[in-house]
């Protein structure tokens, strides 16, 4: 039986986790007990991505989490894991018929309900909303409200994932208007130590149990 779509959804940064901190960090996270784990690199090193994906996977099945690979249908379907696409990445269609009906496969639908009633009818396992707050990671993405998310918990049943400048101070309010799942990045892994990516990631856990 498969655990449901809530809690903390980690992603990786090829910059954030260089010199030798992906595997540690990730591992922390995942102790820490991130439901899902996303490998996002855009570096084009086939090599490179298929290695860290493999470690990653690994990661993922010690710990029973669920690994997704952004962007890249290909190397989805080679370990057998899940897909994230945004809207440019290709059909969500097509991916779905390729991983298989139980995949995890999630779609970009930025501030869109247009887009996430697409992604819906697609078949996608989770909506994703963003970006809430001021990203570092990608300070131009679109802007979204926690009223969007609110309206769209009421319109959808599928999990709804909030994206952007997430932290643990910034949480509750989007837990609070729906939010099944958090997507971070600098606000996990721009930490410090393995050690502090542990503990935000229980503290983001912990937000999920009381809110
Ligand atoms: C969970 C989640 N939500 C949104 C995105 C962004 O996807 P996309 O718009 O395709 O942008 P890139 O991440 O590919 O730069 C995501 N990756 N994960
Ligand atoms: C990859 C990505 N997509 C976004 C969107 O809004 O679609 S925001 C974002 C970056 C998320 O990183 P951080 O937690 O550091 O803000
Ligand atoms: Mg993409």
């Amino acid at each position: 039986m498969s655990q449901p779509l809530r809690g903390l959804y980690a992603i990786t940064d090829s910059q954030l986790l260089a010199d030798g901190k992906l595997l540690p960090y990730v591992d922390a996270a995942l102790a820490g007990g991130a439901r899902l784990l996303q490998y996002r690199d855009k570096s084009g090193d086939a090599g490179k991505r298929h290695t860290e994906a493999s470690e990653l996977a690994r990661l993922c099945r010690y710990y029973g989490a669920d690994l997704i690979i952004n962007d890249d249908l290909a190397l989805a379907a080679e370990l057998g894991v899940g897909l994230h696409l945004g809207r440019d990445d290709g059909s969500l269609r097509e991916a779905r018929q390729e991983l298989g009906r139980d995949a995890i496969i999630g779609a970009t639908c930025h501030a869109s309900l247009a887009f996430a009633e697409q992604a819906a009818a697609e078949q996608a396992s989770y909506l994703a909303f963003g970006r809430f707050f001021q990203s570092v990671t990608k300070p131009g993405a679109p802007a979204a409200t926690p009223v969007l998310l609110e309206t769209a918990n009421r319109r959808f049943t599928l999990p709804l994932v909030a994206i952007g400048g997430v932290s643990t101070h910034n949480a509750p309010q989007l837990i609070s208007a729906g939010a099944s799942l958090l997507a971070v990045v600098h606000g996990l892994f721009g930490a410090n130590s393995a050690e502090e990516v542990e503990r935000r990631a229980r503290h983001f856990n912990e937000l999920f149990l009381s809110l």
